[in-house]
């Protein structure tokens, strides 16, 4: 299952290779090498032109959603915010490749295998953290709140949360204790960024997919009305498309839409 962070790894190592690149994240090479996605043409693309589309698609809205968070983050920073929860956290390498203010403390959420998988390959580049980082090793479906506030988090102070390439992987009734759980330790001033599966995508992708395919574990996706979803949970959010996010990133999507596009794979939310 957390193999499928190891690929989003290997997206981030291909993305820091390039010249424009949105943002750079130097360890992701070595968590792919470690995970055996690099050098990056294993494993190769395949034959079939439809699934090969689908690879490059999962691959480009995995860089859009890195930008779009990485700003989110630091608007969260820069209004205050000093504690950052990061659900699901694979491979995400925030701590060390971003600047936090001081007195940031971090903590990544994940099951024990990834963060261990992740805790050997940080030792051997010798990473540093910038910032105060904790790792919580819990499953979500369990009382993971608790484990968190052992772990020092403060549910008093405001905190940013990430759910990045996580919920679509959750069946609905998961998500929506996830946003419960999440909305009884946020204050006022706290912040959410999260991806959701947007409409249609799993028709789409993974009536087909391959069994261990990241696309055959996806079972939810973006609510009708996300905006109002997410009211109910008490934050005032803002939904986005990817089309355009990777157009406002200079990254525009060429091809036309092939149906109507409803907002919903990127999401902002404040708490009110
Ligand atoms: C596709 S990866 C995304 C990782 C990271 N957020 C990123 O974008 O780089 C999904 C991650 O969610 C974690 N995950 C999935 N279900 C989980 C659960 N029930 N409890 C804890 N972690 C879980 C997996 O272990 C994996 O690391």
């Amino acid at each position: 299952m957390w193999a499928t962070a190891v690929g989003v790894a290997r997206v981030r190592a291909l993305e820091t290779e390039r010249e424009n690149a949105l943002f750079r994240d130097p360890l992701a090479q070595a968590f792919a090498t470690a995970g055996g996605l690099w050098p990056s043409s294993s494993p190769p693309l395949p034959d079939d032109e439809a699934a090969r589309r689908r690879r490059l698609a999962v691959a480009f809205s995995i860089v859009i959603r890195t930008k779009f968070l990485d700003d989110l983050l630091q608007q969260a920073s820069a209004s205050g915010v000093r504690q950052v929860v990061l659900l699901g956290a694979g491979m995400d390498s925030r701590a060390f490749r971003m600047d936090w203010p001081e007195g940031t403390r971090l903590f990544e959420v994940d099951t024990a295998a990834p963060l261990d998988f992740k805790a050997s390959v940080l030792r051997q580049e010798r990473a540093v953290a910038r910032c105060e980082r904790i790792t919580v090793a819990v499953d979500l479906r369990e009382d993971w709140p608790a484990a968190l506030a052992a772990a020092g988090h403060d549910p008093t102070v405001p905190t940013v949360w990430i759910a990045e390439g996580l919920l679509i992987y959750l069946p609905e009734d998961a998500v929506e204790l996830l946003l419960a759980r999440i909305s009884a330790q946020s204050v006022t001033g706290s912040w959410m960024g999260l991806t959701l599966g947007s409409r249609g995508v799993i028709e789409r992708f993974g009536a087909d997919a391959g069994t261990g395919t990241a696309a055959s574990m996806w079972v939810s996706e973006t609510p009708d009305d996300p905006v109002g979803w997410l009211a109910g949970h008490g934050w005032e959010a803002d939904s986005h498309t990817l089309r355009e996010r990777a157009a406002a990133y200079d990254r525009p999507i060429s091809t036309p839409p092939q149906r109507e596009e409803r907002p919903g794979g990127l999401i902002s939310a404040v708490r009110r």
